[in-house]
């Protein structure tokens, strides 16, 4: 193992609130230490021992869940031992002067017995859940985060790619991330990054996006040139943004709730920002036009990641998120989809996205040429939780048609009654 040394500025960062900035937390150095530091060999251990479990590439049922997930934690849990006597226990909160991610100290050498709090994903013990989310105080994604767990501490993130390293790295138990929108689709980054990472979809929470068209105060709308946001906002709002007659220039920017510091801290009274009423008394702004998403039932769905999955469950509507791909062209995506048809599964969404590592499958033809086709990853939502047959007996026979597969998450439905955006 690399020898410990600080991670000083990240502490520090959430303390202040300030986004965690990618160039924080990518140095790969930093990324292997502070692995290490926050003592988590048993919480680490077992998020290997979930992903061996309900993840990773599926192989065959998962009738046998739980039985893999209790001999992937005895095997794993040898390894904590070990591991523990290797290394020495510390509960150091300065290394060379610099302040370190505080660490759990280790009472003694003997194994300790894994309990149901190590393997479910509840908050680390007694404190307060950290999640991250993508922007600064006043996004929607702060809002969401703090929707789907009430008291946590929400910590901002640049991007969505920092979101999901803090979560990894320890510096946060949760991330926040949205996934689609009702007018705007889908957020394809954070698919192509759900892939990426090895975090697990733990639940997903729908938040009514309210939007606001905010200036300094004292600024006419015939005063502005341009209007920035978040490209999603700004797509969200473009026929409104027409009809208030502001044929001005739009920009896009990181997030909503920076679009509005952005106005604020540089004094702009030629730009208005797009975000919500809670930008706007966070930053000093005034609303000019409020409401001014072109539908009112304007939704994003979030998606709450973790670093082990949950136990899927039946006694509650449960949701099932996928991705495969397979060689043999797209005719075998209508023999994938059917899996779930035969056993009267409901689909609720459905997203291509480019296969990274084979972007294009070659189709040699002597007569005409070389046709050309893309190949693509195939991300799925059905109904169902991953504890009942018909959904492991569906996901055992689009094994047989795919080259990969793997279930990103299986987790509660976001039930709460269907509230319309309302400007609070
Ligand atoms: O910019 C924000 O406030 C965000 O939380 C991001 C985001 C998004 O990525 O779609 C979230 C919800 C809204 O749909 C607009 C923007």
């Amino acid at each position: 193992m690399q020898s410990l040394a600080p991670c000083p500025s990240l502490q520090s960062i959430i303390r202040t609130k300030t986004p965690i900035h990618a160039n924080r937390v990518s140095p790969s150095r930093l990324v292997i230490q502070c692995a290490y530091r926050s003592d988590s060999a048993n919480a680490t251990n077992n998020s290997a021992a979930a992903a061996a479990a309900t993840n990773a590439n599926f192989s065959g049922g998962v009738g046998s869940t739980r039985a893999d997930w209790q001999s992937a934690c005895a095997i794993l849990a040898s390894k904590v031992v070990s591991q523990q006597q290797d290394t020495k226990p510390t509960n150091n909160t300065a290394v060379n002067g610099h302040k370190t991610l505080d660490l759990v100290p280790i009472g003694t050498n003997l194994p300790q017995a894994l309990t149901i709090t190590d393997l479910s994903p509840a908050p680390m013990h007694g404190a307060k859940l950290r999640v991250a989310y993508q922007g600064v105080p006043g996004a929607y994604s702060e809002a969401a985060a703090g929707k789907a767990y009430p008291s946590c501490e929400a910590i901002p993130c640049d991007q969505f790619e920092v979101a999901f390293q803090a979560v990894e790295l320890w510096i946060a138990d949760r991330a926040v991330l949205p996934v689609e929108n009702s007018l705007g689709g889908s957020i394809h980054r954070n698919y192509d990054l759900l892939l990426r990472h090895r975090l697990h979809i733990v639940g997903e929470v729908q938040l009514a996006v309210h939007h606001c068209l905010l200036a300094l105060p004292g600024v006419r709308k015939d005063y502005l040139t341009r209007v920035i946001s978040h490209p999603q906002a700004l797509s969200q709002c473009e026929l409104t943004l027409t009809k208030l007659g502001l044929n001005v220039a739009r920009e896009a920017v990181d997030d909503t709730a920076g679009a509005a510091e952005f106005v604020a801290t540089n004094n702009l009274r030629d730009t208005a920002a797009i975000a919500s009423a809670r930008a706007a008394e966070l930053y000093g702004l005034q609303i000019l036009a409020d409401g001014i998403q072109d539908d009112s039932s304007n939704v994003t769905r979030f998606v709450m990641l973790a670093r082990e999955p949950i136990i899927p469950r039946t006694d509650r509507p449960f949701k099932t998120s996928i991705v495969f791909a397979h060689d043999k062209g797209t005719s075998v995506l209508f023999k994938v989809l059917s899996a779930f048809a035969f056993r009267n599964i409901s689909l609720t969404k459905i997203e291509s996205r480019p296969h990274r590592n084979r972007p294009i499958r070659l189709v040699d033809d002597a007569n005409v040429g070389t046709a050309k086709h893309f190949e693509y990853m195939f991300y799925v939502d059905f109904e169902a939780s991953m504890a009942e047959p018909r959904a492991q007996n569906a996901l055992a026979e689009v094994q047989e048609f795919t080259s990969f597969l793997r279930v990103l998450g299986s987790y509660p439905m976001d039930m709460t009654p269907w509230c319309p955006s309302h400007g609070d």
